[in-house]
């Protein structure tokens, strides 16, 4: 579908075989992405991977992220970390329960997630977690790409009177002075730690700053490439994350047979243990499903991250010219009935019946993406969302508030650059597993 958002000219990708075209057939022609006017500001003290352009630096960066940060070894060497955020996690809830009041699931869930992540990225928790908290919200909302200065970016009186870059630019302060404050954190318990301790348990920050002190990457390093990496990395796997367990929990709230099956998968795969670790999961496999149906159903990220077409070609028999920006929806594929049995319906079973995978490969089905630029945080992002979800059915069943019906749930999105729960979610919990 071709549009024009404001002055721009734009395509929006809403089938499969267009999707393959863009992220595989012609993925180095799409293998950049546009610099809204908002991208532009925020940008402004330094470059991460996802928003450099398609290059040598780009390819570098993105080689470095997926070998050194976020590969599958270094993933595995933080299962102590999510261990232990899970156990603090289980233990907050268990306390709150004996006063029968309802749980903000949501907000404990985005501090375990943050807790988590940051732990991995500086080597302990960050003492202004709530304030980093308060960039991501504001991140989604003006990342969306469709404010009024995004559109009319040729317009100083339109860009004058919306607002948003001035926000971008106090969104782009606020994080880097934060991550300013997390490096001087990491430095001073650094300076602490023996040689041996900073070698073994080496954090993200930790593997940055060796890095810089070798000399780079295959480009150089410099510090606001170091606060850029960091920030980009907690602001797209931070929300991400959460806010699919919450629709995950949600989901599960609506269907409580499916509830019902996971328990018992739990029940079985765990036996008289009184604690999930990394190991269960292996044995997990409804676990594994439901979030697969979750990301079907409530794909984070539903236009994924914007490309930009580098040279006209033609795709399905359309030009894209130089310049076009291409959106693939996949919120619109994973719910189109020519490929989905019940699209609407969750149903995390249909899973079992069919080998598609969001790997990248099953176009109809990509809510990492695909190619070149697909999400290298899958793995991360995978480790947290099991094990969370895992955490939160075995210790714990969960009731809807009084007067609530599973059918009449509220499911109202809030549309950002990912689409979130638009309330949060309040439950209570019943301790059924005490650590
Ligand atoms: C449920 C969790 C997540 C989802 C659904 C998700 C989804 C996505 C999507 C759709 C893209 C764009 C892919 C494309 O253009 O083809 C992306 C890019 C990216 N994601 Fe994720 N992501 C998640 C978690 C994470 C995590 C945990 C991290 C890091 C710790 C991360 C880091 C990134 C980065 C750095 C990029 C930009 C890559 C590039 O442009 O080269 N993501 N993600």
């Amino acid at each position: 579908m071709y549009l024009r958002l404001g002055e721009l000219p734009a395509v929006v990708v809403s089938s499969p075989d267009a999707a393959r075209e863009v992220m595989k057939t012609h993925d180095v022609t799409f293998a950049t992405r546009p610099l809204s006017t908002t991208l532009r500001a925020t940008v402004a003290g330094g470059l991460g991977v996802a928003f450099s352009p398609y290059g040598e630096r780009w390819r570098q960066l993105r080689k470095f992220i997926t070998l050194e940060l976020l590969s599958a070894k270094r993933v595995r060497s933080f299962r102590p970390i999510r261990e232990d955020e899970a156990a603090r996690f289980v233990g907050g809830i268990a306390a709150a329960c004996p006063a029968g009041e309802p749980v903000n699931v949501t907000a404990r869930v985005a501090n375990l997630v943050a807790d988590s992540a940051l732990r991995a990225m500086i080597g302990e928790r960050f003492g202004r977690r709530e304030e980093l908290l308060k960039c991501v919200a504001q991140a989604v909302k003006i990342g969306s790409g469709f404010n009024a200065c995004d559109l009319f970016p040729s317009s100083r009186l339109v860009c004058a009177i919306d607002g948003t870059v001035r926000k971008a630019r106090a969104f782009t302060r606020k994080t880097f002075e934060l991550v300013d404050y997390a490096i001087e954190q990491h430095r001073e318990r650094r300076s602490g730690a023996s040689a041996t301790d900073v070698a073994e348990d080496e954090d993200l920050l930790g593997v940055l700053l060796r890095t810089q002190e070798e000399g780079g990457f295959g480009c150089p390093l410099d510090v606001g490439d170091i606060k850029a990496i960091l920030a980009e990395l907690f602001l797209a796997g931070s929300e991400s994350t959460s806010t699919t367990i919450i629709w995950a929990m949600a989901e599960l709230m609506r269907n409580p047979s499916v509830m019902k099956r996971a328990q018992t998968e739990l029940g079985c795969a765990l036996q008289d243990k009184s604690t999930v670790t990394e190991d269960d999961l292996v044995n997990l496999p409804y676990i594994k499903l439901i979030i697969k149906e979750t990301l079907r159903l409530h794909t984070p990220g539903p236009l994924l991250l914007p490309r930009e077409c580098q040279e006209s070609c033609e795709i399905l028999g359309y030009d894209v010219l130089k310049g076009t920006i291409v959106l693939v929806n996949a919120w619109a594929i994973c719910r189109d009935p020519k490929y989905w049995d019940e699209p609407e319906v969750f149903k995390p079973h249909r899973f079992e019946e069919c080998t598609t995978d969001f790997m990248g490969t099953d176009f109809c089905y990509t809510p990492f993406g695909a190619g070149r630029r697909i999400c290298p945080g899958l793995a991360f992002a995978l480790a947290n969302l099991e094990l969370v979800l895992a955490v939160l059915l075995f210790h714990f069943d969960w009731q809807l508030p009084s007067g609530v019906i599973p059918s009449e749930l509220d499911m109202e999105e809030e549309v950002g650059i990912s689409v979130r729960r638009k309330r949060d979610l309040f439950l209570h919990p019943t301790l059924r597993v005490p650590l």
